[in-house]
């Protein structure tokens, strides 16, 4: 009797190994899943670390969770290559933006983590489980993309914290996930933002995942990730008038050097690609 229990519950665990070689679809999501899953269980074992350590919602827990999601990228087989750190070395606050691409990003954007940043995240991420309570923890600031007039406010409050707190705030100007190989056109917030607290923007770039993650082909392997941190750019003595142009200078300058990180000819698409 025990032998063929044995023999069920082998079998049982075989079967996801089995389809995962017969279907790439399925190891594809499988896959997926399994990220899911890890981010779920970290972020389990990482809200009593915070709470133990600083009591709540504070930004000095992003400490313990870029430290726990930097061992993510060991079980995925990422690697990153990072340019230009020392361009994160100014003291004081400033408005970090970058691409986005997948929900991978997340261990390419702890791996560059300044001290004392916070992101900006879409409100849904809050009910996302132990994730949405670690986002909690760590300070992440939820803003209702369908609400405009809410997420300015909301973004107006965010430039008085960042010189009263002395914060650094990490944000997607994209607005939204992009795994097509370019960047999508730029929202204006972290513009406005950078202007309202007057602090300098600091983009970053990570090249194209395409090579080893493309939900449209089933493939998720490891592979290696190119980062650019960029010069600062400085937004004194910008006013209002000179959002359009600031957004669409940052996307150029961007775009640039993500096809040259993902090694893709770049080609201008003439167009102004600055948010509509
Ligand atoms: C321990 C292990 C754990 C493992 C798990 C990992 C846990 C890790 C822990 C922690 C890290 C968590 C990280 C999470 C990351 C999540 C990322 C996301 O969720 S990305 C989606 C949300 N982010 C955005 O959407 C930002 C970009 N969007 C904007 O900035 C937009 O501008 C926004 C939302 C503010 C408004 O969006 P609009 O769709 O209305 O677009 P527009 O064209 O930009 O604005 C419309 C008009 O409003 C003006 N406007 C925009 N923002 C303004 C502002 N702040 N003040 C004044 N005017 C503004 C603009 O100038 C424009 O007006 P005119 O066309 O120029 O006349
Ligand atoms: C209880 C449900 C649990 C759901 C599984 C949680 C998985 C957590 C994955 C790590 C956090 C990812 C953060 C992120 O990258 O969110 C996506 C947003 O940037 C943009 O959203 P969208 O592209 O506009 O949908």
């Amino acid at each position: 009797m025990d032998l063929w229990w044995l023999l069920w519950i082998s079998l049982l665990f075989l079967v996801p190994f089995i389809l995962m070689e017969i279907s790439s679809g399925f190891k594809f999501h499988f896959k997926l899943v399994y990220y899911c899953a890890m981010c779920l269980l970290l972020s389990a074992l990482a809200a009593p670390m915070c709470l133990l350590t600083n009591g709540g919602r504070t930004v000095n827990n992003m400490r313990i969770i870029s430290r726990v999601v930097r061992t993510l990228k060991y079980f995925f087989g990422v690697r990153f290559e990072v340019k230009g750190l020392e361009n994160f070395q100014i003291d004081g606050p400033c408005v970090i933006i970058s691409n986005h691409q997948s929900i991978l990003d997340m261990m390419g954007l702890m791996e560059i983590l300044p001290d004392r940043c916070v992101q900006i995240a879409k409100k849904e991420l809050m009910y996302a489980g132990s994730v949405g309570l670690i986002t909690y923890l760590g300070g992440v600031i939820y803003i209702n993309r369908k609400r405009t007039s809410d997420a300015k406010s909301i973004m107006a409050a965010v430039a008085q914290a960042m010189i009263s707190d002395n914060l650094k705030v990490w944000i997607y100007p994209e607005g939204t996930r992009n795994n097509s190989g370019d960047l999508l056109p730029f929202k204006k917030g972290a513009f406005h933002l950078a202007l309202q607290a007057q602090v300098p923007i600091i983009p970053v770039v990570y090249s194209s995942l395409t090579s080893f993650y493309n939900q449209k082909k089933n493939l998720f392997t490891g592979g290696t990730v190119k980062v650019e941190i960029l010069p600062k750019i400085d937004t004194s003595g910008l006013t209002e008038n000179d959002i359009t142009d600031l957004t669409e200078r940052c996307h150029q300058t961007m775009r640039q050097v993500f096809f040259r990180l993902s090694n893709k000819p770049y080609e201008s698409n003439g167009q102004s690609n600055c948010a509509q």
